[in-house]
């Protein structure tokens, strides 16, 4: 399987241009001083800045604006577009302001000191299930919020995954929208490459992007907070791509061993091939896992009393302003419920380790 080049066209799908946030020309030493480096990747580095008046801090990402001899100033401006539209959301990371250097757009944005939820996938010890239901209802939470405005994020993974502290396990930050893209703007959406072992069998395939595509991403990380493993990571690129694309991912008791069934279920439920027929993010929230653990409803399964069928596409209504807020969510007349079949539903009480 080759990899597929992005042309600009596909680039310029789908891209936001407009910005309110002022990008200042002013030295930014003057006001902040970086005391340290929290991360890079191909065209950024993200670096700890505090302000000088006032001692907050915050994560600078300094971002190219030449790439590969190209000019992408429209690019970082497009990532500064997305995090706008989604602010003010507690699961998506808030720009405060942006500078321009000579060679970079930096933007300030909220300083997240828990750092990336991958630790957690790659460390000897595993978070509890009732930690890892957490993550992952605000994780669906600020996927849902994105979704409602019209964008697909195209880049979740765990490490784009930040919290807002360590110990105790703080919430989640969503961050990195680089890859992000407005849906239904410029025609269909179709090339748009990831991370290879997070990467949804509709982009390999190249086929149409949707909403659906982040779902499969969220399965990716739930599997690998539970198991601690990525599921279709491959000795390299090409296998992995065949991984996703056959969906050959292992379920096995022994893999699973101190997994309870309802994540396996959850987990099996999003990692499908046909888009179409994962649940959306609002379906996902009703899923009986992500509340066995919530305070007060342990082994209780959610009751949406008036869900109705998923209805082909159809929009959804917006979330409670909390979604934490279990009672709202699953009361509102527009909840829709997970798509499980009851037979598929094991005992619960059971499942719970
Ligand atoms: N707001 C933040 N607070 C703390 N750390 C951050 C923040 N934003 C980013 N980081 C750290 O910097 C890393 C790189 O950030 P980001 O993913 O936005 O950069 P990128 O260059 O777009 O990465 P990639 O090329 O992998 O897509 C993150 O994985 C994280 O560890």
């Amino acid at each position: 399987m080759s990899r597929r080049r992005l042309d600009s066209r596909s680039i310029a799908a789908g891209l936001l241009g407009d910005i309110q946030t002022q990008i200042s020309t002013d030295p930014l030493d003057s006001l902040y001083e970086i005391t340290g480096e929290l991360g890079r990747g191909k065209f950024a580095v993200v670096k700890r800045c505090v302000e000088k008046a006032t001692g907050k801090v915050f994560a600078a990402k300094f971002l190219k604006k030449r790439r590969r001899g190209r000019d992408c100033r429209a690019e970082v401006v497009h990532e500064m577009a997305v995090l706008e539209v989604a602010r003010n959301n507690p699961r998506v990371v808030n720009l405060h302001v942006a500078y321009e250097t000579d060679h970079d757009i930096v933007l300030l944005m909220e300083y997240a000191a828990g750092g990336e939820i991958f630790d957690h996938c790659v460390s000897d010890e595993l978070l509890p299930e009732s930690q890892i239901t957490r993550l992952i209802r605000q994780t669906l939470e600020g996927v849902h919020h994105l979704h409602q405005c019209g964008v697909v994020h195209l880049d979740l993974k765990p490490q784009n995954i930040l919290l807002t502290n360590l110990s105790p396990l703080g919430d989640i930050k969503l961050v990195d929208f680089g890859l992000a893209r407005r849906l239904g703007t410029a025609g269909e959406l179709r090339e748009i490459l990831g991370t290879p072992e997070y990467v949804a069998p509709e982009i390999l395939n190249y086929e149409p992007i949707t909403t659906a595509t982040d779902l499969w991403s969220v399965g990716v990380i739930a599997y690998m907070l539970v198991t601690g493993e990525s599921p279709f990571a491959g000795d390299n690129k090409q296998e992995t791509f065949l991984n996703v694309s056959q969906v050959n991912v292992d379920f096995s008791r022994e893999t699973f061993s101190l997994v309870s069934e309802l994540a396996v279920d959850f987990i099996r439920k999003l990692l499908v091939k046909v888009p179409e027929d994962r649940p959306s993010a609002a379906d996902c929230m009703t899923h009986p896992w992500l509340w066995q653990h919530y305070p007060g409803t342990e082994s209780l399964p959610p009751t949406p009393r008036t869900a109705r069928e998923r209805s082909g596409g159809g929009k959804w209504a917006a979330p409670p302003e909390d979604l934490e807020d279990k009672e709202n969510f699953l009361d509102s007349p527009h909840a829709k419920r997970f798509r499980f079949r009851e037979e598929d539903m094991p005992t619960f009480g059971d499942a719970d380790h």
